[in-house]
């Protein structure tokens, strides 16, 4: 599928620097070849029938869930996750697979009669055309499945460019699909160490219709201007600051592991990622004590190495980023309890950190931190929690933690998120429609919502 490249790119293990790969790296031209591939397959997947569709994607499901152990050990190798988060990962993608193959063979038209008696309406939906994908490094398996998923189920052809630091995932779980059945053209990965450039020009192209992207809100901003050129569809998922928010009459040991879950999970390197903690003034210090505890316990390093909890970061510009918001914290007033250093190499290792009195203005409470540091601060009553949660212009997911559940769904329906963890540390489910409001992004991943994000309503006036 990579065959339209002259250079190649290495990929780098971030655990030790070793190199893992070397993959074909692509320019204009190459993505243009897999454009016209992709653009001469559209009009045949788009005719087969859904069943059809449904059954290559069952296929790759089934491959991905008996090959799950060698995918996560490229997963570990490339993206250094813990193995136990890699198997997770690999679980959760296959599912994406699952899902659009039962949702493809499900989507429903409408026939009604106009209200004025004139005519007849009949509503039907009917594939984008080729999409454009475009993902991160820190799922590199569910963030392509999510994406390829429901694009192949609703007939749609897609180019998808994966980060040029986990590569090697996307195109495994391209030949997965290959194995399956998908005809040729239909799907292409396009590594590429010139995403700017590579993905301009598919923009600029009237044939790709589509962008769904996954990735920082700044580069979100520039795609989106990118679209508005030709009015291009776009679904967005960009970056998170997700509040954790804990009442004092929240289950402790819920709280505890949903924490840790929320805040640790791929090493921190999630949009869902609790950004920031805020405890009620009721919630005793021996909790904090025993979070703290519980982080400092964790074994950090190479996860291809038995017993280790927490991998590195994706690279050394990672670590440094961590570590200007933590110096920032500081300088602004936090108390470092734990951590708080980047470890020696090799490697871009950072360790777990936790900050505590940490005032608002530091900078740590409003970027995305994309690392194991948790910043706690503390809050009085509903309203301040509120406030507080959502003085952000991102809104992806918030945390709540409490046992009166009138409070709890009270809080859900007043926080700025698309997503709300009530008394739970994960959200992702792909059932559920995952997705964020303000900054954090347009548009629904998974749940039924996710494959009309690649189809467009047509509808017929029709008189008979
Ligand atoms: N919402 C989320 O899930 C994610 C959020 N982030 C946030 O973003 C920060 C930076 O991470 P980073 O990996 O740099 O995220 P980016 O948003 O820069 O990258 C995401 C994807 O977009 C591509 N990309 C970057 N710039 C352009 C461009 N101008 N045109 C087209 N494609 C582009 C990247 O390729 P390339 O790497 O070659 O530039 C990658 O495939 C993280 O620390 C985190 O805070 C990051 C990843 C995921
Ligand atoms: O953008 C991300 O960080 C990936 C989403 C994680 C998830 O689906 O749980």
């Amino acid at each position: 599928m990579t065959t339209l490249a002259r250079q190649t790119m290495a990929v780098r293990n971030p655990a030790t620097g070793a190199l893992v790969g070397e993959v074909p790296d692509l320019g204009r031209e190459g993505a243009l070849e897999a454009l016209e591939r992709a653009d001469g397959a559209a009009p045949a997947w788009a005719a087969a029938s859904a069943r059809a569709r449904s059954d290559v994607l069952m296929g790759a499901f089934e491959l991905m869930r008996q090959r799950r152990a060698e995918l996560a050990g490229l997963i570990v190798s490339e993206n250094g996750k813990s193995e136990a988060d890699a198997l997770a990962e690999v679980s959760y993608a296959a599912e994406y697979f699952r899902w659009y193959a039962e949702e493809g063979v499900r989507v429903r038209g409408q026939v009604f009669a106009s209200p004025t008696g004139s005519n007849q309406a009949l509503v039907s939906h009917e594939p984008v055309g080729t999409c454009l994908l475009v993902t991160p490094w820190n799922f590199p398996a569910a963030m392509a499945t999510r994406k390829i998923g429901p694009a192949l189920a609703a007939g749609c052809t897609a180019l998808l460019k994966p980060a040029p630091d986990t590569p090697l995932t996307a195109l495994a779980v391209a030949d997965l699909l290959q194995e399956a059945g998908l005809p040729d053209g239909v799907l292409a990965v396009l590594p590429t160490t010139r995403a700017a450039e590579v993905v301009a020009a598919l923009l600029e192209d009237e044939r790709v219709r589509m962008l769904s992207f996954t990735g920082s809100t700044a580069v979100g901003r520039q795609l989106l201007a990118q679209c508005a050129d030709r009015v291009v569809r776009t679904a967005m998922e960009l970056g998170g600051n997700a509040p954790f928010l804990v009442f004092d009459d929240a289950d402790p040991d819920a709280a505890l592991e949903g924490l840790l879950l929320a805040k640790l999970r791929n090493t921190g390197q999630a949009c869902t990622a609790a950004n920031r903690c805020y405890l009620q003034r009721g919630v005793p210090a021996e909790w904090v004590d025993r979070v703290v505890a519980q982080m400092a316990s964790l074994r950090v390093g190479d996860p291809s190495r038995p017993g280790v909890d927490l991998g590195p970061l994706i690279n050394d510009a990672a670590v440094a980023k961590v570590q200007a918001l933590v110096d920032d914290a500081k300088a602004v007033g936090a108390r470092v309890v734990l951590g708080g250093a980047a470890l020696e190499g090799p490697g871009s290792f950072y360790p777990p950190t936790v900050l505590l009195d940490v005032p608002p203005q530091a900078r740590i409470m409003h970027e995305e931190v994309f690392g194991p540091v948790l910043p706690i601060a503390r809050f009085d009553d509903e309203d301040e929690a509120v406030a507080l949660a959502n003085a952000t212009e991102h809104g992806l997911v918030s945390y709540v933690f409490t046992e009166d559940l009138a409070r709890g769904l009270r809080v859900s329906r007043r926080l700025q998120a698309g997503m709300v963890g009530l008394n739970r540390g994960l959200v992702s489910d792909p059932a559920a429609p995952f997705g964020g409001v303000k900054q954090s992004g347009l548009g629904r991943e998974g749940s039924h919502e996710g494959i009309h994000e690649y189809l467009e309503t047509k509808y017929v006036a029709a008189r008979w």
